[in-house]
Order: C-alpha cells, then sequence, then structure tokens
C-alpha cells in the first residue's frame, strides 16, 4: 500500500481539555475511511487536522511523507453537512470560484482563455455529480440534495487528493442518500480520490467505506473527564478499493444509529 497521509502521536488539547490522544495512523492513497464515534469524541478536530485547520498540539502528520502545510491547500478538499456554496452565485459561477481561489488566491477571478478553460471544467464537474441541467439556478432554487452535489462539485473541480467529508449526507432523506452514496462511491473510483469521511450512520460507514475508524477514549477518569482524549479505539480493514460492491459485513450484529 502507498502511504498517503501519516499521523504519529498525535495530539489536541485545549489548555487542560485532551481531545485526540496518541493518534497513530496511516492512510493509504486510494482508500475511503470512515470515520464514527460519540458526539464530542474529536471526529471534526480530526478532520480539521487533516484539512490544516488545526495543527496538532504535538506529534506531526505527513502527506506523501512532507509535514503537512499549515493552511489548506488545494490538494484537499471538504464537504460539510450544512451547505456550504454561496447563495448569491449560479451553481455554475459557484463552482468556477472553487478554481479561481485555487489558481488566481489574491483576485479570486480569471479571465479570457484561462476563464473559459475553467468555464467547460466547471461544467464537465457539474455534469459528473448530475447537475448539468441545473447549471444557471442559484441555491435557493435547488433542493438539498442538488446543493450538497454543488458543494462536492465545488470540491472536486479543484482537483484535490484527498476529499474530507463532514456528515455530508446527514441532512438529506433516505433515498437522496442512497444517491448521494453511488456519486461518492462512482467519483471516488474515477477521481482516484483517498476519502476521509465522519458519519453518525453507522450503516453508512460500513456501506461507502474501505476502512472504519472509530474514535474514543480508551480511559475516563470520572473526578476529569477531559484529562483523557479519544484516539483509535477500532480500526477495521473492510475491503479492497478493487472489490466493486461492498461486503455485506454485519452491520445488523452492530447496530445503525
Ligand atoms: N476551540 C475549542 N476549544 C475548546 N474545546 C473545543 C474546541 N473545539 C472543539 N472542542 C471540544 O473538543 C471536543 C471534540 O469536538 P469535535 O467537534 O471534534 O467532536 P465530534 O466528535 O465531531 O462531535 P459531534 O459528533 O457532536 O460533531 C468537544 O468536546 C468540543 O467541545
Amino acid at each position: 500500500m502507498t502511504v498517503l497521509l501519516s499521523l504519529r502521536d498525535v495530539w489536541v488539547e485545549y489548555g487542560e481539555r485532551i481531545v485526540i490522544e496518541k493518534l497513530d495512523l496511516d492512510i493509504a492513497a486510494g482508500s475511503f475511511v470512515s470515520v464514527v464515534g460519540p458526539s464530542g469524541a474529536g471526529k471534526s478536530s480530526f478532520l480539521r487536522l487533516i484539512l490544516g485547520q488545526e495543527a496538532p498540539t504535538r506529534g506531526t502528520i505527513l502527506l506523501d511523507g512532507v509535514p503537512l502545510a499549515p493552511e489548506c491547500g488545494p490538494d484537499r478538499g471538504v464537504v460539510f453537512q450544512r451547505y456550504s456554496v454561496f447563495p448569491h452565485l449560479s451553481a455554475l459561477r459557484n463552482t468556477i470560484l472553487g478554481m479561481e481561489c485555487a489558481q488566481a488566491p489574491f483576485a479570486a477571478r480569471l479571465f479570457g482563455r484561462a476563464r473559459r478553460a475553467a468555464e467547460e471544467e466547471a461544467a464537465a464537474m457539474l455534469r459528473a455529480v448530475g447537475l448539468g441541467d441545473s447549471m444557471h439556478l442559484y441555491p435557493a432554487q435547488m433542493s438539498g440534495g442538488m446543493q450538497q452535489r454543488l458543494a462536492i462539485a465545488q470540491a472536486l473541480v479543484k482537483r484535490p487528493r484527498i476529499l474530507l467529508l463532514d456528515e455530508p449526507f446527514g441532512a438529506l432523506d433516505p433515498g437522496i442518500r442512497a444517491d448521494m452514496h453511488a456519486l461518492i462511491r462512482s467519483l471516488w473510483r474515477e477521481y482516484a480520490l483517498t476519502i476521509v469521511m465522519v458519519t453518525h450512520d453507522i450503516r453508512e460507514a460500513f456501506t461507502l467505506g474501505t476502512r472504519v475508524l472509530a474514535l474514543d477514549k480508551r480511559r475516563h477518569d470520572p473526578h476529569a473527564p477531559h484529562r483523557f482524549g479519544a484516539t483509535a479505539v477500532y480500526d477495521l480493514p473492510l475491503r479492497d478499493r478493487s472489490e466493486s460492491e461492498p461486503s455485506s459485513i454485519t452491520v445488523d450484529a452492530i447496530g445503525n444509529n
């Protein structure tokens, strides 16, 4: 396996409060890692670490063997549960903006040939996420599922190597979620992505992931609940990237919250 991301003895602390402790992990290129755990276990903090929004208080994070840049680079894209698209821009403009910010960080605007190329690429990405007929709609004219498709297009148009998903389908109806699962699996394959997805839905974690990581505290001190942080209490490899269909691993035995 080719290791894309390595976390070595990583800690996140806020003053006396330890949120993540002693996290040692390798994430393989091309894997789809589902991250589960109780509320407050530090799942979003874990994503923020990989995104570069937050630095570990101790330990190191390596991307391709090189310490992670402290700011969020175009190699990492993110989609949150709540729609992160701009309401005053059409789907096409929202998607082009993702590229403008990556390619022209100061002006956030492209001109001439670069702009036409960006428009074509954004349109192709919108078609890839199923919004080919909705490019000129504004977010308020779109359903929740369509807005999440747009958020995915906005993240992917920058061609990230790692896509971070923070409960991306949590606010969607079950039928729409199933469509989004199919979409994300096909994008994962087509764009050779490495995905790290936080979810509260155990079934979703097992359906989509090639690996399921459970973050939780190993130790509790009832008199000082902040004394111990969460770490990887379970790390389950499920299937190889090449295996096309999810295995029927005993999701029912584990339960579905
Ligand atoms: N800036 C901060 N200062 C102090 N504590 C913080 C800060 N950010 C997060 N925390 C604490 O870190 C812990 C982990 O938060 P985080 O949001 O990562 O958990 P989570 O597992 O994603 O939770 P949820 O499933 O409810 O979204 C929480 O107890 C939270 O209060």
